[in-house]
């Protein structure tokens, strides 16, 4: 399959920046051409080793509401919610992405990305509950890139102290980049729907910092 990942100019890619306090988020609509995007979704379906992973939830085993796959560079081992998942190696989309979103980084922050964590909603039941991604390996004022792939669903940010919520759809192509305080100040998570609906794939690009040992 051949990509034309910069199909879209850089200069149609304009952000939007969310209305927040005490946070940066800006999203790009157009990130990544619809052909592109298509493209990405159908192939990384079947390209990634989806797993179904378990919470233990009140000395229960609860099956979390989606399937993930963890990859990055190999000393980037993550622990999220009692969960330590070794890499995957990064595959020839996810590495295409990548340099997608570090394209878009790279006039306010620069980052370089060594890890992604890929969320598969299957349908309206699948979700993620509200959470911050401030797990030390992520340092202070993490900058990470959130791509959407599918089917369009709501993102919801909530202030820990007013909390005020703010929702913004993520888009079949987007990408939305969580950057400065908004960590320290905001959980984000989506929701479930009753409503039929159709699956999305979410990266969530990070940098991961070593612990000196
Ligand atoms: O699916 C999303 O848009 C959010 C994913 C997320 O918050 C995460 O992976 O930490
Ligand atoms: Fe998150």
């Amino acid at each position: 399959m051949q990509f034309s990942l910069f199909e879209t100019p850089d200069e149609e890619s304009v952000p939007y920046q969310l209305p927040l306090t005490e946070a940066d988020v800006r999203y790009f609509p157009n990130a990544l051409s619809k052909n592109d995007a298509d493209a990405f979704f159908e192939r990384l379906k079947t390209e990634l080793p989806w797993r179904q992973d378990t919470l233990r939830l009140f000395g229960k085993q609860v099956k979390i509401p989606r399937l993930q796959s963890w990859h990055g560079d190999p000393e980037c081992t993550y622990t999220y919610s009692n969960l330590t998942m070794p890499p995957n190696p990064w595959t020839s989309s996810l590495a295409l992405i990548k340099a997608r979103c570090e394209a878009l980084c790279s006039p306010n922050y620069g980052t370089k990305f060594n890890s992604v964590l890929a969320n598969w909603y299957r349908d309206g039941q699948d979700s993620m509950s509200f959470h911050s991604d401030n797990e030390p390996e992520l340092g202070t004022n993490p900058v990470i890139a959130s791509v959407t792939l599918g089917e369009a669903r709501p993102f919801v940010l909530k202030h820990k102290e007013t909390k005020e919520k703010y929702t913004q759809i993520l888009e079949h192509g987007s990408v939305l980049i969580m950057a400065g305080a908004t960590q320290s100040h905001y959980v984000h998570g989506i929701a479930k729907t009753a409503k039929p609906i159709g699956g999305r794939i979410n990266l969530t690009f990070r940098h991961l910092i070593q612990r000196a040992r």
